[in-house]
């Protein structure tokens, strides 16, 4: 029986997929792996018995993941599976940030115990006029899951779209279309355009990436879209720009107190990935690798160590290994199984910066005695027997 430890509320369509060998539990101690989305992990203390965390979601600034890399734990996402939610939220908030329909609904209902509220509206109206987005410039930072599609819906608004990331995939490539315009330049996004959305992880690159320097050169009137993560773009330098009318509006789905007290900003909380079908998505995943992980050893879409498959074993045996990235791993892990006369039917050895993983299928029973030489060997992090008959 496997226990996963729940930090949030986790989808229960998901949930369901883990089958009778599993136990949900907020409470234990020990459990086999953490299913989470938001919750932030920093000041956590991690049970020793964590093998796999699942972040339902996209975003992992919440998980110390090089920390857990370094303790031999595997961290997974949920890559795609909440992008469409947050798409049909940017589309919202390029309107909101273009027509200030969330003003004119705050005035109307200001004025419902008017009795001539009808007439005072069509004399009002004029205070609430905006733009259309048909012909506006958009830049897209981040050319992921969420970015090329909020570039795609960007061209079906009629509007010109600039997108720019310098490590765009292959597979984001083939979902952009091909009159998206290639910026070579964040500053080149930040001169031209009249609205821009961000899509970028928060990594220590991107922290306050909409700072003073660069709102400097933007036109006036600006839009900016931030459904990516509060910490891109600089509190001070967006009242500044705010006040200034450097910036129109900035619609965030991640308002803190500061930004919730000033004008010109449309704070949504965290709105982004909640709807039925983005939860359902991200629990599904998430689900599928911690499984894929616990019963199989394989690792699907982790965000710290190397992606590593095999299938089922049709050994006697599997072993998981996380290790560091240093050599002769390979080398002395196989050293022991050969001192115990042990054939190696599968193998697989995989690295991601720093640490490693190597998934090995044997044709006989792995002792503890065998596994505890393994454990013992420096630069092994984590040995796991995943299948021993
Ligand atoms: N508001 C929400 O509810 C919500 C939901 C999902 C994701 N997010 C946030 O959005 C982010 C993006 O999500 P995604 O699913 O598109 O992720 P993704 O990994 O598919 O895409 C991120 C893209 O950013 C690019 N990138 C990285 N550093 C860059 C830089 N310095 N300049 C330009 N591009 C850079 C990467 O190459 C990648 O293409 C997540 O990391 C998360 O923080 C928020
Ligand atoms: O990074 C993400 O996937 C989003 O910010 C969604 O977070 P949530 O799962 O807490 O809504």
């Amino acid at each position: 029986m496997y226990k996963i430890k729940t930090l949030n509320n986790i989808s229960q369509d998901g949930l369901s997929l883990l089958g009778g060998n599993y136990r949900i539990t907020e409470e234990d101690p020990n459990p086999d792996a953490i299913l989470l989305r938001s919750y932030k992990m920093h000041d956590m203390e991690l049970p020793e018995s964590v093998k796999i965390i699942g972040r339902a979601g996209a975003g992992v600034n919440n998980i110390p993941i090089e920390e857990y890399a370094s303790k031999g734990v595997i961290v997974v996402n949920t890559p795609g599976a909440n992008a469409n939610a947050v798409k049909e939220l940017v589309v919202l908030g390029l309107l909101l940030s273009s027509r200030k329909v969330v003003q004119g609904i705050n005035w109307a209902k200001s004025a419902k115990d008017d009795p001539e509220v009808a007439k005072l509206i069509e004399k009002e109206k004029s205070k609430f006029a905006g733009q259309e987005l048909t012909g506006k410039k958009l830049g897209v930072i981040g050319l992921g899951a969420i970015g090329v599609l909020v570039s795609n819906a960007g061209l079906a608004l009629g509007m010109e779209v600039y997108g720019y990331d310098p490590f765009v995939s292959v597979e984001s490539a083939w979902g952009l279309s091909c009159d998206v315009k290639r910026a070579l330049s964040l500053d080149e996004i930040m001169t031209d355009c009249d609205y821009i959305s961000l899509h970028v992880p928060l990594i220590d690159q991107t922290k306050n990436l909409v700072n003073s320097d660069r709102l400097k050169m933007a036109k006036p009137g600006l839009r900016i879209l931030n459904f990516a993560r509060g910490a891109l773009v600089s509190n001070k330098d967006i009242k500044d720009a705010l006040d200034s009318g450097k910036v129109a509006c900035y619609v965030t789905d991640f308002p803190d107190q500061e930004l919730l007290n000033m004008d010109g900003v449309i704070g949504i909380p965290h709105l982004g990935a909640s709807t039925a079908e983005s939860e359902e998505n991200c629990a599904r995943m998430a689900v599928h690798e911690i499984k894929e992980f616990l019963e199989n050893g394989n690792i699907v879409n982790s965000v710290n160590y190397p992606d590593c498959y095999m299938g089922v074993s049709n050994t006697q045996a599997r072993i998981g290994i996380t290790h560091k990235n240093i050599p002769n791993m390979v080398g002395q892990i196989t050293g022991v199984l050969a001192k115990d006369n042990i054939n190696i039917g599968d193998m697989l050895n995989k690295s991601k910066g720093d640490f490693a993983y190597t998934l090995i299928d044997v044709d006989s029973h792995i002792s503890d005695d065998l596994t505890n030489m393994i454990s013992d060997i420096d630069g092994v992090l984590k040995v796991r027997v995943i299948k021993n008959n």
